[in-house]
């Protein structure tokens, strides 16, 4: 099991604000990613305090970024997916931080996508939806559509254009500046910002490429 204190570290260092529910829920969380891990193989990251930092804090630093542009594109109702989420990550991380928001994680293997669906069950996450399907077989509208660790930016912009309603935007969390996959992407795929993330216990370099469809 993993101690509520280096989380609770995290959160702070991370400036985040949650509640003691939210702590509570990212924490039973990180202990059905450890059960399932067994049977699933949801991720290579075995190491429970390798899961805090490098899935748990690693997530929760695109929390911030992320709050700020709903609150930006005001009201409620918004709806997100995460593609090739895996154990869910980030999406669960954003259902649990972001109650507003309905999160959506999909992934071609069945048994992760069902793991979500019991996670959702689990923390009684009424916004948390497992969809086992391939991205490029979905149809929207998303409001924000997000992505770690799955794949390059233009493939990401490609399978996933079509399930984007007005005005949404894609969030793909990266390691470094990622220049040449920049310059890569589709005619029409305007990068609006790259941010700079600092994940509290790992020396690594993170961002967040925001991105948005252009005529
Ligand atoms: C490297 S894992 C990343 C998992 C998670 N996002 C993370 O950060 O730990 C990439 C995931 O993408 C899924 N995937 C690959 N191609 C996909 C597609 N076309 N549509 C949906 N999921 C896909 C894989 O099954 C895998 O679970």
């Amino acid at each position: 099991m993993v101690d509520a204190a280096p989380l609770r570290q995290g959160v702070q260092a991370l400036g985040l604000d949650l509640t003691e529910e939210q702590i509570a829920r990212l924490l039973d969380f990180l202990a059905l990613l450890q059960k399932w891990n067994k049977v699933y193989n949801l991720t290579a990251v075995r190491d429970p305090q390798e899961m805090l930092t490098h899935h748990l804090l690693d997530s929760l630093a695109a929390v911030a970024p992320l709050r700020r542009h709903l609150a930006q594109q005001g009201g409620a109702g918004r709806r997100l997916l995460d593609v090739g989420s895996g154990g869910g990550l980030p999406g669960v991380v954003f259902a649990i931080c972001c109650p507003d928001l309905d999160v959506s994680c999909v992934d071609t293997v069945a048994k992760k996508a069902a793991f979500i669906q019991q996670a959702a069950a689990a923390l009684g996450l009424r916004n948390l939806h497992g969809i086992h399907a391939r991205v490029e077989t979905l149809a929207g509208p998303f409001d924000v559509v997000s992505c770690r660790a799955f794949a390059s930016l233009p493939d990401f912009v490609n399978w996933s254009r079509q399930v984007l309603a007005p005005h949404a935007v894609w969030l793909a969390m990266k390691g470094r500046h990622p220049q040449d996959e920049i310059a890569a992407l589709p005619v029409g795929v305007q990068v609006f910002h790259v941010e700079q993330l600092a994940v509290p216990g790992l020396d690594a370099e993170r961002c967040i490429v925001w991105m948005r469809p252009v005529a």
